[in-house]
């Protein structure tokens, strides 16, 4: 699939990244008479334009997390706050992506990419424009026209992170968004996302159960602990930027996965007064 460089492309001026802060936030669900702690008293700074992705175990809370900095769930106690500002709704600069795709299947790619312009009232030559653009890079390029049923997972899940981007949010939180996709083409899009983020700087906020994928795209690694989810631990990515694919068979590469399990299986542990 032809990849369009962005070498050359000048850098485009978007709103400014976003910083999130979360301070003692605790979530407790209730259902069918049973209360689920999902969350105890998470702290966490991400500072604006850093790359942060959330690791732990199954159950413990990450997606709550997310849902939460995306103003989709309030805490039941704790703040989310993103610039500032307490979360409690959707806001217009963030961005969302998750593992299914779910586009619409009698809207072209075009018209799906530019789906939340259409909401907005905003959708214009410029954002059609730039939904093409979207498009090239991220491998699409002459795609436009095609329906959701004529594209493979991997191409649909492609077309979801460029409806994602449309509206140039200056935070885009990914819930797994790979997780169904074979290696090579999950590899492939953390390539492509990681050149769209190295020329549109935002904040993301990324889950994942995949170690390599966390520690190839990230600056840190935050990995959280057994439900009721807390953060374990804040891992550094230190490995230089830009990352390249052969990155991935370097020395430096495997040792930063080697640290980053030992410190989740670490967070496996089940704490007392926890539950899986
Ligand atoms: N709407 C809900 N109602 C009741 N319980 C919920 C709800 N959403 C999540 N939970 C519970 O909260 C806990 C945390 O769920 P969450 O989906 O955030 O975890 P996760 O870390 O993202 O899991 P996974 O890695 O398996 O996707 C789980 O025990 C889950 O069952």
């Amino acid at each position: 699939m032809a990849t369009r460089t962005l070498a050359d492309a000048p850098a485009r001026t978007t709103a400014a990244p976003s910083a999130i802060t979360a301070r003692a936030v605790s979530k407790t669900f209730e259902g069918k008479g049973k209360l689920v702690h999902a969350l105890s008293e998470v702290d966490l700074e991400i500072e604006a334009g850093q790359f942060v992705s959330l690791i732990g175990p199954s159950g413990c809370g990450k997606s709550t997390l997310l849902k939460m900095i995306a103003g989709l769930l309030n805490p039941s106690t704790g703040i989310v706050a993103i610039d500032g500002d307490t979360v409690t709704e959707p806001l217009p600069q963030t961005g969302v992506a998750f593992q299914k795709p779910t586009l619409l299947r009698w809207r072209s790619v075009l018209d799906n990419i530019c789906l939340p312009l259409d909401i907005d009232g905003t959708r214009d030559a410029e954002g059609e424009a730039r939904a093409v653009e979207l498009l090239g890079l991220m491998g699409l390029a002459g795609f436009e026209k095609h329906h959701p049923k004529e594209l493979s997972g991997g191409m649909e899940q492609r077309v979801a992170i460029a409806r994602s981007l449309i509206t140039q949010p200056s935070l885009l939180l990914m819930d797994e968004p790979f997780g169904a996709l074979d290696e090579f083409t999950r590899e492939d899009l953390n390539d492509e996302l990681l050149r769209v983020w190295q020329h549109e700087p935002k904040t993301v906020v990324f889950v994942t159960h995949s170690i390599s994928e966390a520690v190839f795209l990230s600056d840190r690694v935050v990995v959280m602990s057994a439900r009721p989810g807390r953060i374990h631990a804040n891992i550094p990515v230190e490995l230089p930027r830009p990352r390249e694919r052969a990155l991935r068979n370097s020395p430096e590469f495997y040792e930063a996965i080697r640290h980053a399990r030992a410190v989740l299986d670490d967070a496996r542990v089940v704490e007392p007064g926890g539950a899986r």
